[in-house]
């Protein structure tokens, strides 16, 4: 395969607008030789170690053979159903790299107790964990190896034989992970999360459920000597151009799959795009569609198109579009390289995340306060209304505010619809999204939580302050407790969400917080509700 992009309209303006200058500046080579200076004084010291991604093709090399034997030897003892428990950047890449592949890995990024539960309870005796975590401190990872410690010990299995640590050298989870005897990768840490599949965050994994990691290094390594080049036929400067330098600046940019062989390319670009850009009020936002969402059809003036199409060649992109083909690998490095050109012709950082920390403080605060549940503002049948005083106020029915969310919305807004529920157990909650966009007549996200908050969740609360929230939680049946831990995983997932709704209303921006009080009946009333309007 080859990497093409072809673009059209608007699109080919933008590209004409900066590609001469980013050639000029040589920013390719400079990008590739990890030059620190390319995005301004200010992100020097994080970009000084956030640039080894460039040449992760072949810098990760080395790691292939000790991936190889590690799964030789699992299913050598007959465990070979591979569970990933981490969030964001240690979840994302190793997903739709497995998923493209059909090779089966079982990804935990939530706190969901229901999800949890299944999670642990099932095949236990074949299984073995990825637990992968940069900081080596995040809450849900934490917390999903605790749960599979505790599970390991109850079916009688030593934890330090199943359990694989993917962490940056130094962090916390390494000297615990060294103590408790558990198998330790260590991660290039010049790399940061969002950048990482072509490193130990994306090749453990994979590579341990059976993906053909060397020549998946082998096709992006392919490609980077053509994304290095100071040219103005470079497709990295050419799609980071297309992306971010329309005038004005497009913010939504819909990620379609038309004929594409890789499954579920949009999760991982939601945070590579929205985490990298969406900061100091400005951002690109992508929004995963179908062929034929509603927005697609709408007049959307700052709406983008991106499909991935099977060769951009043979279907090149008409009507302001930008079409994309090439091999996952391939369009991985591909992306990396257009973010880094669109977060210079923004004017931001790419590789910080200043905003996520404010829900995560939220949240801990919360757990730590332990306040009263507030009460809901109305009850309808298997759904509790709660939110922002302007929204909930005054209405009965669960329809009524969701349209008085959506009167909310900004010219410029979208909608943002967050769903801290069992992706697994319920997957039809995300049907919703096409019914709010066909009702809102602007761009809607759908985000699993609460995985959207190490990923969109910076561009909500830093990007332009233009979204307006439908939150949806779950009163599940079941809990878990976390061993060592004074809250549950049913407490947790309540705490994360009330604590992201506090921050955004503290932005200034609206909230409806839906609670589900039966998941399954409410889910099913809140469809059957939408899909009438
Ligand atoms: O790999 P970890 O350190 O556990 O971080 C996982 C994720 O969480 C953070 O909140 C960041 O927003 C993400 O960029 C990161 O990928």
């Amino acid at each position: 395969m080859a990497i093409k992009v072809s673009t059209s309209g608007s699109a080919t303006d933008a590209a004409k607008r900066h590609l001469e200058s980013l050639v000029e500046a040589k920013f390719a080579s400079r990008l590739f030789a990890e030059d620190p200076t390319l995005w301004g004084p200010a992100a020097e010291d994080e970009s000084s170690k956030r640039l080894g991604w460039t040449n992760a093709a072949k810098v990760s090399q080395p790691l292939v053979p000790e991936i190889i034997a590690l799964r030789d030897s699992l299913r050598a003892k007959g465990i070979d159903r591979i569970v990933l428990c981490g969030m964001g950047g240690s979840s994302l890449a190793p997903e739709v790299m497995t998923r493209t592949a059909g090779v089966e890995l079982d990804v935990l990024d939530s706190t969901n107790p229901a999800q949890v539960r299944r999670a642990v309870e099932q095949d236990i005796e074949r299984t073995a964990i990825v637990v992968s975590s940069k900081s080596g401190s995040t809450v849900e990872t934490d917390s999903q190896r605790r749960a599979f410690a505790t599970a390991f010990e109850a079916a009688g299995i030593d934890p330090a034989e199943r359990i694989v640590i993917v962490t940056d050298p130094g962090s916390p989870l390494e000297t615990a992970s060294r103590e408790a005897g558990y198998t330790v990768f260590l991660a290039d840490p010049n790399v940061g999360g969002r950048f990482s599949a072509l490193t130990a965050f994306g090749l453990v994994p994979a590579g341990l459920a059976g993906l053909d990691i060397d020549a998946f290094l082998a096709e992006a390594g392919s490609v980077a000597a053509e994304l290095a080049e100071d040219s103005t036929q470079n497709p990295g400067l050419l799609l980071g151009a297309a992306i971010a330098g329309t005038d004005p600046i497009k913010t939504f940019l819909g990620v379609v799959a038309d004929g594409t062989s890789i499954v579920g390319f949009g999760d991982w670009a939601e945070q590579l795009i929205a985490e990298s850009t969406g900061k100091e009020g400005k951002g690109l936002l992508p929004v995963v569609l179908d062929t034929d969402s509603p927005e697609i059809g709408l007049p959307i003036p700052d709406l983008q198109i991106a499909r991935l199409v099977a060769d951009a060649a043979e279907t090149p992109a008409v009507g302001d579009e930008i079409n994309v083909s090439g091999g996952l690998a391939e369009q991985m490095l591909l992306w990396e390289v257009a973010v880094s050109v669109a977060g210079q012709i923004i004017g931001i950082n790419p590789f910080d995340q200043p905003d996520v920390e404010s829900a995560k403080a939220a949240a801990r605060e919360l757990l730590d306060a332990t306040p009263e549940p507030e009460a809901p503002v109305f009850q309808q049948d298997a759904i509790a209304v709660r939110g922002t005083a302007s929204v909930v106020d005054g209405h009965t029915e669960v329809l009524e505010a969701i349209e008085s969310l959506l009167a909310q919305l900004p010219e410029n807004g979208y909608v943002a619809i967050q769903a801290y529920a069992d992706r697994i157990g319920q997957p039809e909650l995300a049907e919703i999204r096409e019914f709010v966009a066909h009702r809102a007549r602007r761009p809607v996200t759908f985000g699993w939580a609460p995985r959207f908050l190490h990923s969109t969740g910076q561009f909500h609360k830093g990007g332009p302050r233009v979204g307006v929230f439908l939150q949806i939680t779950t009163r599940e049946s079941v809990d878990l407790a976390i061993e060592d831990r004074p809250f549950t995983f049913g407490e947790l997932i309540q705490a994360q969400a009330a604590g992201d709704a506090n921050v955004l209303e503290g932005h200034g921006m609206p909230v409806l917080r839906l609670e589900l009080t039966d998941p399954v009946a409410g889910a099913e009333q809140l469809i059957a509700a939408l899909r009438n309007v």
